[in-house]
């Protein structure tokens, strides 16, 4: 059996329904095919209902006014049928904007922002007051949905200062950190509260909790999906899905599995790596999808989690795609406020 497929995310109930991505949206749909729209979502529907799914929000989606208001649509809607999203917002390509603004020169090493004390203000500020602030305003458009909270609040995240690896050395990048710990009771309070929590990665840094550290976002949004015992990763880029042989586009993989994909990390080019690592991270810490999507497509979310043949690339255990054959084991402890001493309310 090959570890890398094109093919269905499955089949439900062993139903063949309508497949919703070949419909052009454009075209005005006749009742009946509307039906089959509706009816295709029936199993997953009950499959994820209740399911508790992170969704890294990035890419396109997050720079096109109308792929912003769908991807706001995409989570109310996951809510209000039942499931309970988890939101991890990047931001980089705006706080490179902020910074230009300020007269500051962005620099990137090894995938990672250098974060100056300086950029590390900016990164805060652009994160948690722009970015979150605009993505809560879009959801709750739709109802009192959303809350944004950053990796400072209520001891959520707490990460270590990293390098950057270059050419095999390792690079100093300032302020950047490394998801180290996650106590995710201030999530679990807003899900059990039938919120969407918005999280912004910004972390105190373990060794100094008055330093706040930068932290990519597509990692922080693996380590929380772990912690979580999230159901699905749903991380969205700006590319259709993970290509085995980039730039060919016709080694677009549907499903692969973390073997598959940890044999394949060392010959990705930087964009895609922490995407995948974080797929990776996820999987073999538990979760038992994850999936990079294409956020140039209108509701993309939607497509993948009620079609049956649904988008991008799949990443699922080595067994057969649908359940873990060993326990989780996490590579970020989850740790709570009792556990470090502190006084847990
Ligand atoms: N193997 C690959 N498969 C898909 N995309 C790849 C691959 N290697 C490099 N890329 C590039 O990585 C980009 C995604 O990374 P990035 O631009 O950092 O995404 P985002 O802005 O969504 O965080 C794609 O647009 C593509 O140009
Ligand atoms: C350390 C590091 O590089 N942090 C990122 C954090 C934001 C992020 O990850 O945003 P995207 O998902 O949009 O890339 C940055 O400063 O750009």
């Amino acid at each position: 059996m090959s570890d890398t497929a094109a093919g269905t995310h499955g089949d439900a109930d062993g139903v063949e329904p309508f497949d919703i991505t070949q419909i052009d949206v454009t075209a005005d749909l006749a009742p009946s095919q509307k039906a089959e729209v509706l009816l295709e979502a029936l199993p997953w529907l009950r499959q994820f209902h209740g399911a508790l799914v992170v969704v890294k929000y990035g890419g396109n989606a997050m720079v096109d006014e109308t792929l912003k208001a769908a991807f706001a649509e995409d989570m109310v809607f996951l809510r209000q049928v039942g499931l309970r999203p988890v939101i991890v917002h990047g931001g980089g390509p705006q706080i490179t904007e902020m910074l230009a603004r300020l007269g500051i020169e962005s620099e990137f090493r090894g995938g990672l922002r250098v974060t100056t004390p300086e950029a590390m203000d900016v990164v805060r500020m652009v994160l948690t007051g722009k970015v979150s602030r605009e993505l809560v305003g879009l959801l709750n458009a739709h109802g009192p949905h959303a809350v944004g909270l950053s990796g400072e609040d209520g001891g959520l995240l707490r990460a270590r200062r990293r390098h950057a690896t270059v050419d095999g050395e390792p690079v100093d990048v300032g302020l950047v950190g490394d998801v180290v710990e996650v106590d995710p009771r201030a999530v679990q309070d807003l899900l059990d509260a039938g919120r969407i929590p918005v999280v912004s990665t910004i972390a105190p840094d373990v060794a100094d909790p008055t330093q706040v550290l930068n932290v990519n976002a597509d990692t922080a949004a693996a380590a929380l999906a772990v912690a979580l015992g999230a159901r699905k990763l749903i991380v969205l880029t700006d590319v259709e899905g993970l290509y085995t042989d980039w730039p060919d586009r016709s080694s677009l993989a549907s499903r692969i599995t973390v073997s598959a994909l940890a044999e394949l990390l060392p010959s990705l080019e930087s964009g895609m790596v922490p995407k995948m690592e974080a797929c990776l991270r996820a999987v073999r810490g538990g979760v038992r999808e994850a999936h990079v999507i294409d956020g140039r497509a209108a509701h993309s979310v939607l497509m993948e989690v009620f079609t049956t043949r649904g988008i991008g690339t799949m990443v699922v255990p080595d067994s057969d795609g649908r359940l873990a054959t060993s326990p989780p084991t996490s590579p970020v402890p989850v740790v709570r406020a009792e556990q470090r001493g502190e006084a847990s309310s």
